[in-house]
């Protein structure tokens, strides 16, 4: 989606300016400049070690900045918490622990809507109002393609499946840009594929801001790219510019030299 001519900076959802992160003295980001487009499916890459968690967990209030300014919308965030950031539609997916192994998928995404709805425990004694909860958290199941498991405890589906579970526990906060930390990690071949698929569905009308290790993955999804190196922007753009970019190989090669060194020092 490109921005309009006369508002170049309003088409932002997502940005940081000069975003920095020291542990003890050490810099893990370094001065981090990005700019999430609305409508866009951003990738944060690089290799092991180059900051891209460090990222994600200021931007979702995990951690504090030592530096710089986190702005959504135009408007700062730097100081919201967690909770409050979630509000205005940035939520955070992809933690295993959002989901409660002994409910249901049913339950679990009923649970997810009760929490944005956030009323009284009086209000949920209303048959109508539970019977209005279970239609929508059906569709919601609907929408990740998990009908069929509506009635199987979670601790019992497949790990791809829980996963596709935790995106619906997301959509039922109603997000306006989704945060997801590493969605195909630990998976088959046949789960990356389904929830590439998955990531694409949900996406329309959304922003997606994604940590990602596989790139195959982040070439079939992604609108923009931005790649860290040791704490810093070293490339930004299209899949095909950055896979091309002679830096981001060298930062790569790099890396599996020194996890090979790594592994030499410690056999
Ligand atoms: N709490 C912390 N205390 C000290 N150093 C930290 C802390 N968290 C991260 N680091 C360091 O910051 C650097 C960036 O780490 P980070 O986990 O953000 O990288 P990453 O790109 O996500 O790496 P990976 O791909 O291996 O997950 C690393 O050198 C790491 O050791």
């Amino acid at each position: 989606m490109s921005a309009t001519a006369t508002s170049p900076a309003s088409a932002a959802v997502l940005e940081t300016r000069g975003l920095t992160k020291s542990f003890r003295g050490f810099t893990a980001v370094d001065d981090v400049d990005l700019s999430v487009q609305e409508g866009h499916i951003h990738a944060l890459i690089g290799p092991n070690g180059a900051g891209k968690t460090t990222v994600f967990n200021l931007l979702t209030k995990f951690l504090p900045p030592t530096r710089g300014e986190i702005l959504y919308r135009g408007k700062p965030i730097t100081s919201l918490k967690a909770n409050q950031i979630a509000r205005l539609g940035l939520v955070r997916s992809f933690q295993i622990s959002a989901v409660f192994a002994h409910m249901t998928a049913l339950e679990n995404v009923r649970v997810a809507l009760q929490l944005r709805l956030g009323t009284s425990f009086h209000f949920w004694k209303s048959e109508k109002t539970l019977d209005h909860l279970n239609e929508r958290a059906m569709a919601l199941l609907d929408e990740v393609g998990l009908s069929e498991y509506a009635d199987t405890l979670t601790v019992e589906m497949p790990y791809g499946r829980k996963r596709a579970l935790e995106v619906a526990t997301t959509l039922a906060l109603d997000p306006v840009m989704l945060l997801l930390d590493e969605p195909t990690q630990g998976m088959g071949a046949e789960d990356v594929d389904r929830i590439v698929a998955l990531i694409k569905r949900v996406s329309k009308g959304r922003t997606v801001l994604m940590v990602e290790h596989n790139l195959s993955v982040v070439s079939r999804l992604c609108d923009r790219i931005t790649v860290l190196a040791r704490g810093a922007v070293l490339a930004e753009g299209d899949y095909a510019s950055v896979s091309n970019d002679p830096r981001v190989r060298e930062a790569y090669m790099g890396s599996a030299e020194n996890d090979a060194e790594k592994a030499r020092a410690s056999a």
